[in-house]
């Protein structure tokens, strides 16, 4: 054996100091350095067991098998074979010991060979050893020697002390494996308890770490040092502990070893120590408990947990309090969400029915002014202009409901506010889009053949122009209202195509001075006022394809020169004529709005070119809108006032409810009809003549003259009906005698004297009377005087009239008469129907017809006629006579009886006053020079118009104003 092997032995050590080298390991960390140098460190010269003193007892022991520990934890790195310290033991496996001898050769002999390529151990050297002595070949060569020269009882003994050596360490690694499980187990808890029972935090030397620059480091590293350093702590203590048990156990070694007075077996031993052991187990129990619960304040743990336990069933009572009163804060919220709700529904449906309410109240409000046929009147405020910003306002309030307040800043107190009421206000940052939206029904009802009329009203500069045709026509947004009137216009044209055929036509008036140019000029009050007055009209006839109806609407879009006051414009020479022209024309217009609102007899249209324009759409069945426009400046106070106060006037006008002018197919279908049954009527009527049944004398005609003319003579107000029961019940002479008054009557009765406001309709349809009288051959009837073109029939009649008084007719006269007659009215009939197109629209000869027609009701079977009491009735009674005759009594007469019936008591009014008509003056001459006057509107008002002041409209379309 190699010398190196016994190093730290007696140069001839005895068996007992060689096995004691063998078991504590000696021996073999120091073959082991010569294999593998350095791989035990450190070896311990001379291990000893012996206890000799309190303090080194213990350190003796653990140095005695700290060689062996060496040994084997470095084997095990080196990765060798390697075997239990309890197998140097007695009973212990010796064969790993020999393996783990023979594989350190093996390597040994690798390594000498120059360690080429991997080392393996080649497998488990079979070794022939028993317990007892077995060689091995660690022990050949020189260590062969070695027991060649020892005796069998050394060997013997020193295979004891292996066994004994290896008991200890195997007490030893037992004691080492508790001690690693009491810290693996409890390390934690020992630090948690030492942390709270030794209250060491504050000890912790936080702010050395800090300042010695530690603390700069992470979290994670100043926790590891934290920790460590606790470890530390609790580790010193429980070597502290260690320690004592140490000393405690040697302590008791040492005593037994003196009782004894003998070396101790190692059972001896092991049962001592298990005993000190067993006695402390209470210690270790409570030190384990100690572990456990973070030391000895833990002996009040129990009431701890009991007061815990206490604290937590209270904290559940009340958690369960909490919860309850929870739950029932959730149910109360429920049901006051739902409540809440609930009530929220209502509050939307009451709102939502309420809107509709208001919505309905609103439309009712409307229906009913429509159904006045109050004037419209919508308030437009200007906003200040750009360089007008820090005005004060004279507009204090606007009403949602079409109420407006002003007030005069500059004189405050009670009277300085006063309010108006509209049927709406739009304020100074309602848009073009807003105006139009309340503006666009009244337009759409252009295309379903009402007349319209829209005017702008205001001071100069109170932003008419603004309103009716916008600051930039290139800009759809500021489109005005006249933009956008003609561009709805045509898109409803557009979208009924399929229904109605519209023709749209546009005609542009300024009045000017009263006359009809346009002029721009300037005042002080604003630039670019306009000093016209500038009407737009759209005719619009619109053919309903299924039914072949007319419609014809019409609609004025007017903006009204500015209203303002003429010292106020500051304006002279022709500006202020301009002025003054202004003034009359709307101070006309308010003439004839305060005459409509009064309801007089006469309005005085005539009194400016502008209400003359306007008469059909102020007077008439238009529905009309008027934008009255108000300036917030405060020196425009008194303007805004009196413009506003017009305003009122205005919309407290009732033109009674609009009309739309719409003609039935089936109403030119049976003026065709009457047409036929007329010219079959005739043919009879000079059938009758020819027999010269008709013999009146001059004086009846005369009288019947004489009571005609006194104009006196009114038709009855009776339906033709009843005027049917009557013609009955009189005399065949008495309905002779008013047939021939008829034919007398429609030439020579002067009709009463109208007021200039006379219609205009009813003038034109007694003009043609006029000339085709005039046009009679004079020679063939031989009246004593001429009657001159212009001559009025008052001047006829008392022609006739002198003619009766001195010279008898002869029958053959009359009859000539009567011829004469005929051809007239037939050619008025026809040139009425060609005027008029085709409109309701009774004339004289129709009339005679008609009369003829009675015979079969009110005439004898002869033919003798009575002529009629009064003429204007006619129209509609030879009507129905006509129906009811047996040669047309199929029933589409019944029907077209039925029909005219109805519309003939609307007529009667109206013909009552064509019959006092007055005629040819140098104004109805000029009103007839006016082709366009016969259109539908006229002719409408001629047959359905239902009230005298209506019947004084003028008739609506194209005006040639001088
Ligand atoms: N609603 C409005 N919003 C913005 N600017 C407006 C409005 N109304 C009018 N204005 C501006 O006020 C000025 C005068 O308006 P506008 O010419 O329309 O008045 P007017 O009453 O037609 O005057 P005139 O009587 O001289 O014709 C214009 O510069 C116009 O752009």
């Amino acid at each position: 054996m190699d010398r190196v092997a016994l190093e730290g032995l007696a140069t001839e050590p005895s068996v007992e100091e060689f096995c004691l080298a063998l078991r504590n390991g000696l021996i073999l960390c120091n073959v082991l350095n010569r294999v593998n140098p350095g791989a035990v460190p450190k070896v311990v010269e001379n291990p000893v067991i012996t206890v000799e003193s309190t303090d080194g007892a213990a350190q003796s022991a653990i140095q005695y098998f700290e060689n062996m520990r060496n040994f084997l934890l470095a084997v095990g790195e080196m990765k060798l074979l390697t075997f239990e310290a309890s197998d140097l033991e007695k009973g212990g496996s010796s064969i790993k010991v020999v393996d783990c001898i023979l594989c350190l050769k093996g390597y040994h002999e690798w390594k000498l060979a120059g360690g080429i390529g991997v080392w393996r151990y080649g497998g488990l050297v079979k070794v022939t050893s028993s317990s007892k002595g077995s060689p091995s070949s660690l022990l050949d060569g020189t260590s062969a020697e070695l027991y060649d020269a020892s005796t069998l009882p050394h060997n013997q003994q020193l295979l004891e002390i292996l066994d004994l050596v290896t008991e200890v360490s195997l007490e030893e690694s037992n004691a080492a494996n508790v001690l690693s499980l009491l810290f693996d187990q409890f390390g934690l808890r020992l630090l948690q308890a030492f942390l709270t029972q030794y209250r060491v935090a504050e000890d912790i030397p936080l702010n050395e770490m800090v300042v010695s620059g530690l603390g700069i480091l992470s979290g994670l590293s100043d926790g590891l040092m934290l920790i460590d350093w606790v470890l530390e702590q609790a580790v010193k203590e429980f070597c502290m502990l260690l320690v004592s048990q140490r000393n405690q156990l040697g302590l008791l070694l040492k005593r037994t070893l003196k009782d004894c007075s003998k070396t101790m077996s190692k059972p001896e031993l092991v049962e001592i120590v298990v005993r000190f052991l067993k006695e402390n187990s209470c210690r270790l129990s409570s030190f384990s408990k100690f572990c456990f619960c973070g030391g000895t304040a833990n002996a009040n743990r129990e009431e701890r947990l009991a007061h815990q336990q206490k604290e937590l069933e209270k904290l559940k009572f009340s958690f369960c309090e909490m919860k309850v009163k929870v739950e029932c804060s959730q149910t109360k919220w429920e049901e006051e969400l739902k409540m809440l709700e609930h009530h929220m529904q209502c509050l939307q449906v009451n709102t939502s029915s309420y809107h509709k309410l208001l919505e309905e109240n609103r439309l009712l409000h409307n229906q009913v002014q429509d159904l006045k046929g109050n004037i419209r009147v919508y308030c437009r405020v200007r906003p200040f202009l750009s360089n007008q910003c820090d005005e004060k306002s004279t507009i204090d309030h606007i009403g949602e409901d079409g109420s407006i307040m002003i007030v005069n800043p500059q004189k405050p107190g009670k009277d300085a506010r006063k309010i108006f009421s509209f049927n709406k206000v739009f304020g100074a940052n309602a848009t073009q889009i807003e105006v139009f939206a309340d503006t666009q029904p009244l337009i759409r009802s252009v295309m379903d053949g009402y007349n319209v009329c829209i005017f702008a009203y205001g001071q100069t500069g109170s932003g008419k122009t603004y309103t009716m045709s916008g600051p930039d026509v290139t800009t759809v947004e500021t489109w005005g209202v006249n933009y956008r009137a003609l561009n709805d216009l045509f898109c409803i044209s557009r979208s009924r195509a399929d229904v109605v055929s519209y023709d749209v036509s546009i005609q542009m008036i300024e009045i000017y001075n009263e006359q009809g140019n346009r002029a721009v000029g300037a005042t002080a009050l604003n630039e670019r006022s306009s000093r016209s007055h500038s009407v737009l009209t759209v005719h619009v006839q619109g053919r309903e394809l299924a039914t072949d109806s007319i419609l014809r609407g019409c609609l004025h879009l007017v903006d009204l020169a500015g209203s303002e006051r003429v010292d106020k414009s500051e304006a002279t020479g022709e500006r202020l004529r301009e002025a003054q022209h202004i003034n009359r024309s709307l101070s006309a217009l308010g003439d004839v709005i305060s005459a409509l609102a009064q309801k007089s007899s006469h309005i005085p249209y005539r009194n400016s070119k502008l209400t003359q324009v306007l008469q059909d759409a102020l007077g008439g069945q238009a529905k009309t809108l008027m934008f009255v426009h108000i300036n917030p400046e405060v020196n425009a106070f008194g303007e805004t006032i009196s413009t506003l106060k017009f305003a009122e006037r205005v919309a407290s006008v009732e033109l009674g409810a609009a009309r739309a002018n719409k003609e039935a197919g089936e109403v030119r279908e049976l003026k065709e009809e009457i047409s036929k049954l007329k010219s079959a009527l005739e043919s009879k009527e000079s059938e009758t003549e020819r027999r010269g049944y008709c013999q009146i004398t001059l004086e009846e005609q005369n009288s019947k003259f004489r009571s005609c003319s006194s104009g006196k003579q009114r038709r009855p107000r009776c339906s033709p009906a009843l005027f049917n029961k009557e013609l009955d019940a009189q005399s065949p002479s008495i309905a002779e005698e008013s047939y021939r008054s008829s034919i007398m009557l429609r030439s020579a009765s002067p009709p009463p004297r109208r007021s200039l406001s006379t219609d205009r309709a009813a003038i034109i349809k007694s003009k043609p009377k006029i000339v085709n009288i005039d046009d009679r051959p004079i020679s063939r009837l031989q009246f004593p005087d001429k009657s001159s073109i212009n001559r009025s029939s008052a001047t006829k009649s008392s022609a006739l009239t002198n003619r009766s008084s001195s010279v008898c007719w002869n029958p053959q006269e009359i009859s000539n008469l009567r011829t004469a007659f005929s051809e007239h009215e037939e050619k008025q009939f026809k040139s009425a129907l060609n005027v008029r197109q085709g409109g309701i629209r009774k004339n004289m000869a129709e009339s005679r017809i008609k009369s003829k027609h009675q015979q079969p009701f009110g005439f004898d079977s002869g033919g003798r006629e009575e002529p009629h009491k009064k003429s204007n009735f006619y129209e509609t009674e030879n009507e129905c006579s006509l129906i009811e005759s047996p040669a047309h009594g199929s029933p589409r007469a019944k029907q077209l009886k039925h029909h005219m019936t109805r519309i003939s008591q609307n007529v009667e009014p109206r013909v009552l006053v064509q019959a006092v008509e007055p005629l040819s003056s140098g104004k109805h001459e000029n009103k007839l020079r006016n082709g366009a006057v016969h259109n539908g509107k006229k002719e409408r008002s001629d047959t359905t118009e239902p009230g005298l002041r209506r019947s004084r409209s003028l008739p609506r379309g194209k005006f040639i104003l001088s």
